[in-house]
This record gives structure tokens, C-alpha cells and sequence, in this order.
């Protein structure tokens, strides 16, 4: 049966509740990030991010988004700190992006998106034995969100969209050895937080988000490239541009958004 969701009028998120209950839960993302709501907790510490040993695998079209897969064998790339009781290992990063100039971003601040965002996944491999596991559970997954604003040309971002024509068609996959997610950091690592969930199916309730509030600059050309990628497989006859993969932001519910000092 494989992936029957996805982002059109039928399949879309307001359709996934349907076959992903969760979609109506307490604990959905993404959100719409108000920052004088936020409140400021100063036994919110640093984060720290240890990619210096990162070994990136492939980049792969997965008909949802663009992916870029990393060994998670060993603890050799974590994240640590913040909110975080122990260090989450290092699996993949992925973008939401819009279609030509209107919004993309699935973390909306004050109501006003950004044109894409960059999704930086990681495991609790302290508490759960398989990714799997974790990204069942409450306190498995550690989902780091970076902003990305339109401007100048991201000077290493070219690494990812040359590789892009690679994997055009969904289920298309290529080596991607070499690239340490470190160089699409912002200079701040300043965050804001609060527990939420995946936001593309199965929705799982197991993400502590961890917002950054400095976007990355990237040009419209470069994210233009993003959208020559398909949502549908080489031999489809349908062809579907993919753009607007994103989820709008959830109702907050019963929860609260801390910030880093
Ligand atoms: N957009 S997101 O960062 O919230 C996000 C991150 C990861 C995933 C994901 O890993 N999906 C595949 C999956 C889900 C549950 C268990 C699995 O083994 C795999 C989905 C969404
Ligand atoms: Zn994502």
C-alpha cells in the first residue's frame, strides 16, 4: 500500500486524520511560535552540536521531501543539551519549502512564515534501541528547525542543489559522502522549544523541538532547484512538481514554548 498521503486538495493534511488519528492530538506540529509568549528559562542551557565525526550516506527523494541520510551506527554525530536529558544521534535532515514566492516554512513566528525550513532529525540511542523505537516514543526524537529566508546565494547550500538532479523522481536515491550539516547553521544557536510531534504521517507525538531563532540565507535561484524535484516516481504518468510540502502550524493545546536566554 505504501505512502498514500501526501500534499494535494485529496491527500493533503487536512485529509491525514483519517488514517492518522494523532493528526487531532494534544501534542502536534508544527506550531505558530509567538515569542513574547515564550517563556524565558535560564535552566535552559546551551545546545551543542557534535557533527565533527558526521558521515553523511545519500541524498534520496523519499515523494515527500529531499533527504539526506547519515550512519547513526555509533554516537559519532549528536545533539546535546538544551532541553535534552542525554545526547540524540545524528539520522537525517530534510526541507519543507512553498511553491514560487509564497511560504514554505511549517514554523510560522508571530503568525509570518519563511519561504523554507530545514529539519535536522535525531534519535534517543540512550533509551531506545532502533530509530524505529524511538520515533514512537515521548522523548525519542530531537528535531532541530532552521529557517531559511530568502536572499544572497547560501554559499554551501550548491553541495545539496547539484545533487538534486540525481534524485529527481521519488524513490530515487544517490551516494552523498562528505557533507557536514554544520556549514547550514546560523551564527546564533539561541532556540526556542516545546514538545510537539513529526509532521508528516504516522504524526508521531515523540519530538522535542528545538527552533532556532537566526534563519539561514538562501537565494530564490537556489530554492527554485528545489522545486524541479517530483513528488511522483519516474514512471508515473502524472507529473507533480514538489512544492508545498508543508504542514500548516497545529493548535498548541495545553502546552508552552520556552526560549534559550
Ligand atoms: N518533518 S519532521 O522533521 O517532523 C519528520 C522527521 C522524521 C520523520 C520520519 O522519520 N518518518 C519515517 C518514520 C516514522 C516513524 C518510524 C520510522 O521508522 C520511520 C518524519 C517527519
Ligand atoms: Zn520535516
Amino acid at each position: 500500500i505504501g505512502d498514500h498521503w501526501g500534499y494535494g486538495k485529496e491527500d493533503g493534511p487536512s485529509a491525514w486524520h483519517r488514517h492518522y488519528p494523532v493528526a487531532k492530538g494534544n501534542r502536534q506540529s508544527p506550531i505558530d511560535i509567538i515569542p513574547n509568549e515564550a517563556r524565558r528559562d535560564s535552566r535552559l542551557g546551551p545546545i551543542f552540536l557534535k557533527y565533527d565525526q558526521c558521515r553523511s550516506l545519500n541524498i534520496a527523494n523519499n515523494g515527500h521531501s529531499v533527504v539526506v541520510e547519515f550512519d547513526d551506527s555509533d554516537d559519532r554525530s549528536v545533539v546535546l543539551g538544551g532541553p535534552l536529558d542525554n545526547p540524540y544521534r545524528l539520522k537525517q535532515f530534510h526541507f519543507h519549502w512553498g511553491g514560487k514566492g509564497c511560504e514554505g516554512s511549517e514554523h510560522t513566528v508571530a503568525g509570518v512564515g519563511y519561504a523554507s525550513e530545514l529539519h535536522v532529525v535525531h534519535w534517543n540511542a540512550v533509551k531506545y534501541k532502533t530509530y524505529n523505537d524511538a520515533a514512537a516514543a515521548p522523548d525519542g526524537l530531537a528535531v532541530l528547525g532552521i529557517f531559511l529566508e530568502l536572499g544572497d546565494d547560501h554559499r554551501w547550500l550548491h553541495m545539496i542543489t547539484d545533487a538534486l538532479y540525481m534524485v529527481k523522481f521519488k524513490g530515487s536515491t544517490t551516494d552523498f559522502k562528505g557533507f557536514n550539516p554544520k556549514c547550514l547553521l546560523p551564527s546564533s544557536l539561541h532556540y526556542w522549544t516545546y514538545l510537539g510531534s513529526l509532521t508528516t504521517p504516522p504524526l508521531h507525538e515523540s519530538v522535542t523541538w528545538i527552533v532556532l531563532k537566526e534563519p539561514i540565507v538562501i537565494s530564490e535561484k537556489q530554492l527554485g532547484m528545489f522545486r524541479m524535484l517530483q513528488f511522483n516516481g519516474e514512471e508515473e504518468d502524472q507529473r507533480m512538481r514538489m512544492e508545498n510540502n508543508f504542514r500548516p502550524p497545529q493548535n498548541l493545546k495545553e502546552r508552552i514554548v520556552r526560549s534559550s536566554n
